[in-house]
């Protein structure tokens, strides 16, 4: 019996090699497609059953990732120290290129049965399969080849949940803008003085400062406690926060010291002789087995390729996801690296002008400190791939030499214009019921149940919008870019600038109350929402809106995805008489060739 479930074993691996090097030649996805061999004896039972069988059984997600062990580490951009041997890790490296689907089950079932026994039903079959899988170990003695050969282990299932299937690039990179548009600031200056804060009776001094900070914002007796806990508990999440960052950062910056190490001792050595050791050395400093070293190690091979393509920002912000985007390795892919490269000016840009101080978080690992961007984010204008970013004034130098722009966070009222009237007012005094909702409408966030633009009212609650100001392909100047997705519905931003009047010739916005015709003029002072250009097929539009009694002009998406251009229809109001050409690129386009169309009108 056993000598059959060796035959089965050989052949089983055999077919699988050839079903291997066919899905080489032509990769293709075949769901949950099962192979099953047996190898049956030709003498049977008094009830027919064989005295004898072998089964093995495979499913595509295994023969697909027998495939991608079989690609070369340097095509993923991985160091061989990060492909831990499948005895070792079983899940790390060792994963199909394209990820089967959440119902797939991987299976290696290799077992000899005794006559007699029935055949188990086939969803049976799939569980015991399961539980086998979970079993095989290095040290289950059915992984161990007749000869003494460890058979390769298949890789551990997926979890069937949705919420935990391998992070994709998208929810990725999605994370790394989350966290750089999010009020957790990561700051180490604030950490280390927090933790230094100790009482002289022991007591965190965490506790005693949150105090002062409920006080000042005006919280009731009644609630004290709970604000005071919320504050405790906000400084505990931002500190956290910020020490799961300097762990990355040193686990990253360990692990190019290991390459270099490795590289160093290869000089006098072999390279494997030279890996040995480092590792060695490694295992005695951890005081970890080498097996724990290469688990964790493999893990931390993925920060660091994170960190040379993405760059610091993007390891250091990278949100939750990090770790298990890291284990999985699914998307590591030279596409994805190609993409991080991209968008490394991208995070800079923001952690920078966002995050003024995270950069000291390199200083545990001596990397570079020094801020690259400074001033208001929307002053560097982010550029195609692999390039710089520009300064906003320069990109209007060729109309106007000295082009500056104001960045403000609420409109203006031009005096000259208006005096101290703003003729966006519609009612004077509270209280305010929203014309929406017609809930209530109040600064103060515990007074105020208006849920229309939660990400701008109330203003204190608003945080910046998760956008870039980049400069377009194709000679629109610049143009505004989502970080993340904007739910249809969902507003982009407040169009903030001068409110004026009698403006001609220039591009206004143009607002209108019961009271009053007026200019929202942005051309020197105003906020993001300048810079979105139109598209005959927009992805957002402009809305009225009042907000305590004053009109406001909302830039609304109609779903915007991650990475688009955000756009707007300026309509035909515009574009009427107007000597220029759109370059919305839309097939649907109704301003192109407008001096053909114009010329072929007057013909
Ligand atoms: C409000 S600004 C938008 C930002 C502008 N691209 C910039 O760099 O400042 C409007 C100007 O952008 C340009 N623009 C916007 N959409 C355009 C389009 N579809 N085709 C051509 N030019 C466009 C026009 O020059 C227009 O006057």
């Amino acid at each position: 019996m056993a000598d059959i479930g060796y035959v089965a074993k050989r052949v089983g691996r055999e077919v699988e090699r050839l079903l291997v090097q066919a899905l080489e030649q032509s990769p293709t996805s075949f769901g949950t497609l099962q192979l099953r061999c047996s190898v049956e004896s030709g003498q049977h039972s008094a009830n027919s059953e064989p005295l004898a069988r072998g089964e093995v059984t495979f499913d595509v997600g295994d023969l697909l990732a027998a495939t991608d062990r079989r690609t070369p580490p340097s095509s993923r951009l991985l160091g061989d120290f990060a492909l831990p041997t499948p005895a070792d890790s079983p899940f790390e490296g060792a994963l199909p290129r394209s990820y089967p689907t959440a119902s797939s089950v991987r299976t290696l079932t290799v077992s000899a049965v005794s006559p007699g026994r029935k055949r188990k039903a086939a969803s049976s079959r799939l569980q015991q399969s399961t539980s086998v899988r979970r079993k095989t170990t290095s040290h289950t003695p059915d992984l161990h080849d007749d000869d003494g050969q460890i058979v390769p282990q298949r890789p551990r299932a997926l979890p069937d949940n949705p919420i935990l299937q391998p992070p994709s690039l998208s929810k990725f990179i999605n994370g790394v803008w989350e966290s750089l548009f999010s009020g957790t600031k990561l700051d180490p200056v604030e950490v280390i003085e927090q933790w230094q804060a100790i009482e002289s009776s022991g007591q965190p001094k965490l506790i005693v400062d949150s105090h002062d900070q409920v006080v000042s914002r005006g919280t009731s007796i009644a609630d004290g406690d709970f604000s005071k806990m919320s504050v405790l508990a906000r400084k505990i999440s931002q500190t956290s926060r910020t020490c799961r960052s300097l762990e990355v950062v040193v686990q990253c910056r360990w692990m190019q010291l290991f390459d270099e190490q490795v590289a160093t001792l290869a000089a006098t050595s072999t390279k494997e002789k030279a890996k040995k050791a480092t590792i060695a050395a490694a295992c005695l400093d951890f005081k970890w087995s080498e097996k724990e070293l290469r688990n964790k190690t493999a893990i931390w091979r993925g920060y660091a390729d994170i960190q040379k393509t993405g760059g610091w920002a993007a390891l250091v912000f990278a949100g939750m996801g990090l770790y298990r985007f890291c284990k999985y390795r699914v998307a590591f892919t030279e596409e994805t690296f190609e993409v991080l490269r991209s968008l490394r000016h991208r995070f800079e840009v923001a952690a920078d002008t966002m995050h003024t101080n995270w950069r000291q978080l390199l200083t545990i690992v001596n990397g570079p400190t020094t801020r690259r961007y400074t001033g208001h984010m929307h002053s560097h204008v982010v550029c195609g791939p692999h390039d710089e970013t520009i300064d906003l004034p320069i990109t209007y130098h060729q109309w106007d030499k000295d082009f500056s722009y104001q960045h403000l966070n609420e409109s203006c009222i031009d005096e000259e214009a208006w005096g101290n009237y703003d003729p966006r007012v519609i009612q004077l005094e509270g209280p305010f019921t929203c014309e929406a909702c017609k809930e209530v409408q109040s600064d103060v966030p515990t007074a105020s149940s208006c849920t229309c633009f939660p990400a701008l009212y109330p203003p204190v609650l608003a945080g910046p919008s998760p956008v870039q100001v980049y400069r377009t392909p194709n000679g629109r100047n610049n143009g505004l870019l989502a970080c993340l997705p904007f739910e249809e519905g969902a507003a982009i931003g407040e169009f903030v600038g001068l409110i004026t009047a009698g403006v001609s010739g220039k591009d206004v916005m143009w607002g209108e109350t019961a009271r009053a015709s007026y200019q929202i003029w942005q051309g020197r002072q105003g906020n993001h929402t300048r810079f979105v250009n139109h598209s005959c097929e927009p992805n957002s539009q402009f809305e009225r809106f009042v907000w305590m009694g004053t009109q406001r002009i909302i830039l609304v998406s109609k779903g915007v995805d991650a990475g688009e251009e955000v756009t707007v229809d300026y309509t035909d109001t515009y574009w009427r008489n107007l000597d220029k050409e759109c370059l919305c690129g839309q097939p649907t386009c109704r301003y192109k060739d407008r001096s053909r169309i114009t010329a072929t009108a007057q013909g």
